[in-house]
């Protein structure tokens, strides 16, 4: 078949984690080509059904804290944090200088506040997490989602790195203490929306990405050929992407994929938890040393959705992020970060 009549991709490919966990040639083979390629795919064999529980859980959680006045959601805005921790407001948030029609709880790793570091800007990202006190069970949902999204990242990191020829330990270090975040969304729908983007167009910015988006709605879409697919949400399935700084490590060889969301139809509503497992705010992932077959393939490292450079250094790369995205919060605790030519 002639290269130009090659077959439009229209769907993700599914790959089970059992057997990756398994050494499975084909499947690790199967990885290395979905993240060179697409750079999105569903993931399996994690204990589906468990993970189909466990989101109803923090999903009904999520609705419950939602459905509060906007008053009793605004006591945990992130404008009262530094730390871009809490509540975002609908029309708070914006992406390629848009607004995003979307509400939010963040969530990173539970820590103390760091003093200020002028060697380490990004350590104003380190900070207690905001908790509703209306909605108890989210707290404990939320942190045991981490936790199990957070285990079978580093399974599939491992598995990345065993298919690209490295030791399957090649990620750990930079992993030992961790900065993963977790997103509580909520899409309204498309009604009185005051923008037509519910997340607009980007990259993720930390190694790895993984989706579960309430089952039965719809709205994310791929970047993939110059077109945008559809990725329909499956219960009990992730939806996995490579952020950056794993395309930064493998020099493109993997492709961190341009993706946003659509905002529902009238009426409806959707909540989604993209949980981004990245190493600690301090580390740069390891290079991986492609062998030649591979490295051939390796397209160089690519440009972020505003044109701009990525970071290797993780927490410069979310700094970088967070001020863009939280313009309210950049202004009110960090006018001296926005002067920094790095974070533009
Ligand atoms: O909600 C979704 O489906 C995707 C959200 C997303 O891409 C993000 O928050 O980075
Ligand atoms: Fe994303």
């Amino acid at each position: 078949m002639a290269a130009d009549a090659t077959p439009p991709i229209t769907d993700l490919p599914t790959i089970d984690l059992a057997a990756l966990d398994a050494g499975d040639p084909a499947e690790l083979r199967a990885l290395r080509t979905a993240t060179h390629g697409i750079g999105f795919f569903y993931l399996v064999g994690h204990g589906d059904e468990a993970t189909a529980d466990a989101a109803d859980e923090l999903i009904a959680a999520a609705r419950e804290f939602f459905a509060l006045p906007e008053s009793r959601k605004r006591v945990i805005e992130n404008v009262r944090s530094p730390h871009f921790r809490g509540y975002t407001t609908l029309g708070g948030e914006r992406t390629q200088g848009r607004v995003d029609w979307r509400e939010q709880l963040d969530i990173g790793a539970e820590r103390a506040a760091t003093p200020p570091d002028p060697q380490r800007p990004w350590r104003v990202l380190d900070g207690p997490n905001l908790w509703p006190a209306e909605v108890p069970r989210l707290r404990r949902a939320a942190l045991d989602w981490m936790a199990g999204a957070g285990a079978v990242g580093m399974r599939l990191l491992r598995a990345w790195a065993v298919s690209l020829g490295a030791p399957a330990g090649h990620f750990d270090a930079a992993f030992a203490d961790p900065d993963p975040l977790l997103k509580i969304v909520r899409y309204p729908g498309r009604d009185g929306a005051a923008s037509g983007q519910g997340v607009g167009g980007h990259k993720d910015v930390g190694a790895l990405t993984l989706l579960y988006p309430e089952p039965g709605t719809s709205g994310l879409q791929v970047e993939a050929d110059g077109r945008w697919i559809d990725a329909p949400p499956r219960r009990g399935s992730f939806i996995v992407n490579i952020g950056e700084l794993l395309e930064v490590a493998t020099d493109g060889y993997l492709k961190a994929t341009n993706h946003k969301v659509l905002p529902p139809s009238e009426g409806n509503d959707r909540i989604s938890l993209p949980f981004f497992l990245n190493p600690g705010f301090d580390q740069a992932l390891p290079p991986v040393a492609l062998e030649p077959a591979l490295a051939a393939d390796a397209r160089g490292v690519g440009q972020d959705s505003h044109g701009g450079r990525l970071h290797a250094v993780y927490g410069l790369n979310a700094l970088k992020s967070r001020l863009r995205a939280h313009p309210d919060v950049a202004r009110r605790y960090h006018r001296d970060l926005l002067e920094l030519p790095e974070l533009r």
